[in-house]
């Protein structure tokens, strides 16, 4: 799982980099040892006289034998100890170090599998992804044998839907001569049949009849035009007309069933309103007159009403970032869940990620951000957990969730729940990766450098059911937050009043 964090993919540029370098010096060792091994053969055939006539008078002569046995044994004794100086062992040891880098053919699906998911999130065509790019950016091209493979890697994960879009793509730019392994005839006779199981029968007799075109003699797919065109008779023939509108045996449910976050990932049904809108400000605040924040307020916006959700700009600068990531880069392991029942963690699906935990004493910038987050939520950290980091790579994302849930929690009776979630943005993502509230219709945007800060308690203890939240998955970028998760035990006094019972 490479695509889990972008440091890892990053890594495995600099592997390939080495390798290449170490079989560069393989090549020019190997040439040294030819140079070597000719030498050597030069000085064998030198020395070497014909086989004598008389063998046996000559093997008879005392001096000759003498002379032939010591030269035997020298120079093949340097033939052997040249021949045992190969590169080859070491550069074998070299490169089976690195195999384990060498990404597997599940690996290579996996990547094709994630961008499918990814489009899947984000409804994206193919097109789009190849010459629309996103917003700003533009991710470049796939070549023919490219856009075949991550075709049949959906339609192996019955994501049918994208399968027939990037096999079509394939076949488009096949036929626009575009250089490919894979050949016009190979993607019809796959396609076509294909196109015809997920119910568009008009296109798929089109598409076989080019087949057909291309190989006359393709037995196959005379038969399979064949049974085609008599579905489409019957079906005129049952329905009395003849617009190839109404051809398709069922228009096929190819959607996935609808997530709500992913609507709000999409950026589609946030809930603002203009009104909403209006009420929400943005402050400068000193964390009620904190001597640390006095001559540097922290600037507060108010995110959402109800509940509250505040976004402090520039909380931590970009050096602090740096420090953190630092810090964190050597222990990211893949982000686990706790299961509810067992509570033993387990890595899944819901997210991924990989995730660090930084103790307050690790770095100065780590208690420094501590103390930041005290100040400007006027909570005390000393009951908080350790400062989670972690790292979304493409694809990367966590699924909704309660922060406040926490399954056999050892530290529940001493700290008590998570009663607030401060989550630091380390960086800016170009397309996807907003923190979004399916129960109240809000999507955060990941700002460099700010936190967005919440209760997952209401007053009364209860877990708020609107904080319900999840992170959209990474559709380009890469997305460093960190969590800082305030326990309720100590913050009886300084949690600001309640205007009404339920909040
Ligand atoms: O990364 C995000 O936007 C949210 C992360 C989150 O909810 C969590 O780690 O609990
Ligand atoms: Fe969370």
């Amino acid at each position: 799982e490479f695509y889990t964090s972008i440091d890892q993919m990053t890594q495995l540029i600099f592997t390939e980099s080495d390798l290449i370098e170490s079989f560069r010096n393989y090549i020019a060792a190997e040439e040294m040892y030819i140079e070597r091994l000719k030498r050597c053969l030069d000085i064998v055939e030198s020395s070497y006289d014909e086989i004598p006539e008389d063998v046996e008078k000559y093997i008879s002569n005392p001096l000759t034998a003498y002379k032939f046995v010591r030269r035997l044994k020298h120079k093949w004794s340097v033939v052997e100890s040249v021949a045992s100086q190969s590169p080859a062992e070491e550069f074998n040891k070299v490169f089976s170090e690195n195999a384990q880098y060498i990404p597997s053919d599940e690996d290579v699906d996996g990547i094709a599998l994630g961008l499918v998911r990814l489009q899947e999130t984000y409804r994206v065509h193919p097109q789009t992804v190849l010459r629309g790019g996103f917003g700003d950016m533009t991710l470049g091209t796939l070549s023919p044998d490219e856009a075949w493979h991550v075709g049949t890697v959906a339609q192996q994960n019955h994501k049918f839907l994208y399968a027939f879009l990037w096999m079509q793509e394939a076949l488009r730019q096949v036929e626009e001569g575009r250089e490919a392994m894979i050949t016009q005839k190979e993607i019809l006779t796959t396609l076509a049949p294909f196109t015809f199981n997920i119910g568009d029968l008009p296109r798929a007799i089109e598409l076989t009849e080019r087949l057909l075109t291309l190989d006359p003699s393709d037995m196959m797919a005379a038969h399979h035009l064949q049974f085609y065109k008599h579905i489409k008779e019957s079906i005129q023939q049952d329905k009395g007309q003849t617009s190839t509108a109404d051809m398709n045996i069922f228009i096929p449910s190819l959607a996935k069933d609808i997530k709500a976050y992913e609507a709000l990932c999409r950026g589609e049904d946030v809930q603002m309103t203009p009104g909403r809108q209006r009420a929400l400000f943005c402050r400068y605040s000193t964390g009620g007159r904190n001597p640390r924040l006095i001559y540097a307020p922290i600037k507060e916006e108010d995110e959402w009403d109800q509940p509250q959700i505040t976004r402090y700009h520039n909380l931590v600068s970009d050096s602090e970032i740096e420090t953190i990531k630092k810090l964190s880069i050597p222990k990211l392991t893949r982000a686990q869940v706790s299961d509810p029942v067992t509570g033993r963690n387990f890595s899944a699906e819901l997210r991924i990620a990989k995730s660090a935990w930084l103790a307050e004493n690790e770095d100065p910038v780590v208690s420094r951000v501590n103390q930041r987050i005290a100040d400007v939520t006027g909570l005390d950290t000393k009951m908080a957990e350790m400062l989670q980091v972690a790292n979304y790579g493409i694809g990367g994302q966590y699924e909704p969730h309660y922060d406040s849930k926490l399954a056999n929690d050892a530290e529940f009776h001493k700290l008590g729940g998570r009663i607030a979630t401060t989550l630091i943005y380390m960086t800016d993502v170009n397309v996807g990766g907003a923190t979004v509230f399916p129960s109240i219709g809000a999507a955060l945007q990941p700002i460099k450098g700010s936190a967005v800060f919440w209760y997952n308690l209401l007053q009364n203890g209860e877990e708020d059911g609107r904080t319900l939240h999840a992170a959209c998955p990474v559709m380009a970028g890469n997305k460093w937050v960190s969590n800082k998760w305030i326990r309720a035990r100590g913050q009886e006094f300084r949690r600001r009043c309640a205007l009404s019972a339920s909040e």
